[in-house]
């Protein structure tokens, strides 16, 4: 059977799509009357009880989906009483297609590089928690592509599937007959809301190369670029390692509505809880992952910031000086509210919640409508506070770093391996060309620069935030930091320790269900903490103290208001990496 034969074809506006936004859909995917007994199939082979309640495992237990039931048509014993699904499965045009208009995809043709799924859903509630199908090598999945059967579905029967585009606004299908959608495995998280009616799908997921390192590690230059890495991580899979920082509630939402009360439910939670907390708590990555929260705002109000509302805002005060109204810079507001001067009544909302991105977009194009005043009254706006985002709290953290006098050079510390930093006075040393560096338990012998270049090459090797050009760094004089290795370098934290054993915990052994960015285990600092000597916490200690204390006496500068948070989370996040480097260096 062609699938194809008859239906709309995957073409090159469609790939067009999948290039950009990383999805699109095709209604009438199929011809009717294929679908119609495709249906009729898995409802029989259903109630022949040929589906199996799906599953995943979590820590040392498997626990059930509610209401999710499904059959792998690579069960041979399946492939009979869902001939027509078997078909598919070796049906190699559909990834023909999608090679021929984007090569670079590079799926692999063979039965072995595709799965198929069919899935029956109870309609008590059954649905999907956040999660992406390609958490990370080694899965090779590249594209789902998901087709509906449920001819009878109407709004209030719930079951959509909801696309969370990274930073973007939700988009919500329905599950109609013959809709099929497709998105990137690696790029999408999706969720599927709670069901009331029973309902029917399949889904092939065609597998590609498996990620490269680009597409799994979050790098050190991408923490610094700020705006352009917006942009970036939409395009990337990469998002995916602060996929659930960024999109907690999201993530916690959608478990709840699907497991709540369920086994397993309270161990996900916890363990999602514990994966954002220790992302909130590193030092870099906690201010990054606030920054890109700071993104989804426009959403929540739902605002499209490329539109100006500023302009919907009026003052007819009719002073041309001076507005009555003003915006706060981001670090003062606890809500992002405007406040009339000389007026206790509350403004009418006419427009959605403001968000501080909105108002400080630009104004609108000249020539546009900005409203008629009824009489000539002077409009006025007040001036733009600093644009929000990570560059304020990171410039006054340089400034701070640099008050130590070069002493606070790097706090390293490892998941795997205890290690015990000491903090040395900056020197400066020239590498040797070609000099072989190595790190290792405490060698007197090898000069301070070795040292860095090996504390380099560790922090490439073991932290998610890692310099880049670990290499191209080698050969660049750094302006010393020192480590010292404990004496037991070997000894291993347990297997199951929260946190860091999360991203292999929370995994579906066939569906990589519930997914952790793939480096989330590595960036365990809180974690690393405990594996570092009291004497050197207790030295870090006093370096934050004084870190803490210069930032909020920051006289060069307004001061920068910490929330109470944010105080603990550096006070607490200093177990990680807070290197000079990472800011001098690039
Ligand atoms: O049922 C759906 O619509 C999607 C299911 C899904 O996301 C999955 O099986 O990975
Ligand atoms: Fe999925």
């Amino acid at each position: 059977m062609d699938w194809a034969a008859s239906s709309p074809l995957v073409d090159e506006d469609h790939v067009q799509q999948l290039k950009e936004q990383g999805w699109f859909i095709i209604d009438d995917f199929l011809p009717e009357e294929l679908a119609v007994s495709l249906r009729a199939e898995a409802k029989q082979a259903y109630e022949d009880g040929k589906f199996s309640q799906h599953r995943f495992q979590f820590g040392s237990g498997t626990f059930e989906k509610p209401s999710i039931f499904e059959a792998d048509l690579h069960d041979e014993t399946l492939q009979e009483p869902l001939a027509s699904f078997a078909e598919l499965l070796f049906e190699e045009s559909l990834g023909q297609r999608l090679n021929h208009w984007w090569p670079e995809l590079a799926l692999e043709e063979g039965f072995r590089a595709k799965t198929l799924k069919v899935q029956r859903n109870g309609g008590q509630g059954g649905c999907f928690p956040c999660h992406y199908d390609n958490s990370g090598p080694p899965s090779k999945r590249s594209i789902t592509c998901l087709v509906y059967l449920n001819p009878d579905w109407t709004d209030g029967d719930g079951g959509e599937l909801v696309l969370h585009p990274f930073l973007e606004p939700d988009i919500i299908i329905a599950p109609l007959m013959r809709r099929a959608v497709f998105f990137r495995s690696d790029l999408i998280l999706h969720s599927v809301r709670p069901s009331s009616a029973e309902r029917f799908c399949f889904t092939l997921w065609l597998d590609g190369p498996t990620n490269s390192r680009e597409d799994v590690n979050l790098t050190a230059k991408l923490l610094r670029s700020e705006l352009e890495t917006v942009d970036f991580l939409k395009r990337s899979p990469v998002q995916r390692s602060v996929s659930r920082a960024v999109n907690s509630e999201l993530y916690e939402e959608s478990l709840l509505a699907c497991m709540s009360g369920m086994p397993g439910c309270d161990e996900m939670l916890q363990g999602h809880r514990q994966h954002v907390t220790q992302q909130l708590a590193h030092p870099q990555l906690g201010p990054f992952v606030e920054f890109l929260r700071s993104f989804t705002c426009s959403e929540t109000a739902g605002f499209d910031a490329t539109k100006n509302y500023w302009n919907a805002v009026y003052d007819f005060t009719g002073n041309a000086k001076s507005a009555n109204w003003s915006i706060p810079p981001l670090d003062q507001c606890e809500e992002l509210i405007i406040t009339f001067e000389g007026s206790s009544a509350a403004p009418e909302p006419a427009t959605p919640e403001l968000t501080q991105e909105m108002l400080l977009a630009a104004p609108l194009e000249s020539g546009e409508s900005h409203g008629q005043s009824v009489t000539n009254v002077p409009q006025t706006r007040p001036s733009l506070p600093d644009s929000p985002g990570l560059k304020r709290l990171r410039r006054c953290l340089t400034d701070a770093v640099q008050e130590l006098a070069g002493t606070l050079e790097a706090v390293v510390l490892s998941p795997e391996k205890p290690v015990e930093v000491e903090i040395e006075d900056a020197d400066l040393v020239e590498r040797p060309p070609g000099a072989p560096w190595t790190l290792g338990p405490k060698t007197s012998s090898s000069s301070a620069s070795q040292k860095a270049r090996a504390a380099n090459a560790w922090m490439a090797d073991h932290s998610m935030l890692a310099p880049t050009g670990a290499t191209a760094n080698a050969n660049k004089p750094v302006e010393a930091f020192r480590l010292t290795m404990s004496s037991s370098p070997e000894k291993k934290e347990p297997a199951a320790r929260p946190g860091s054993a999360l991203g292999n915990q929370i995994d579906d052994e066939s569906d990589d269900d519930l997914i952790f960015g793939p480096a989330a285990a590595k960036a365990s600092s809180a974690a690393a903490a405990k594996g570092s000597s009291a004497a050197a916490r207790r030295k870090i200690g006093e370096k934050i103290g004084v870190l803490m204390s210069s930032l909020d006496s920051d006289e060069d500068h307004e001061p920068v208001a910490l929330s109470e948070r944010q105080r603990k989370l550096l006070k607490e996040g200093i177990a990680g990496i807070i290197v000079r480097y990472l800011w001098a260096s690039q």
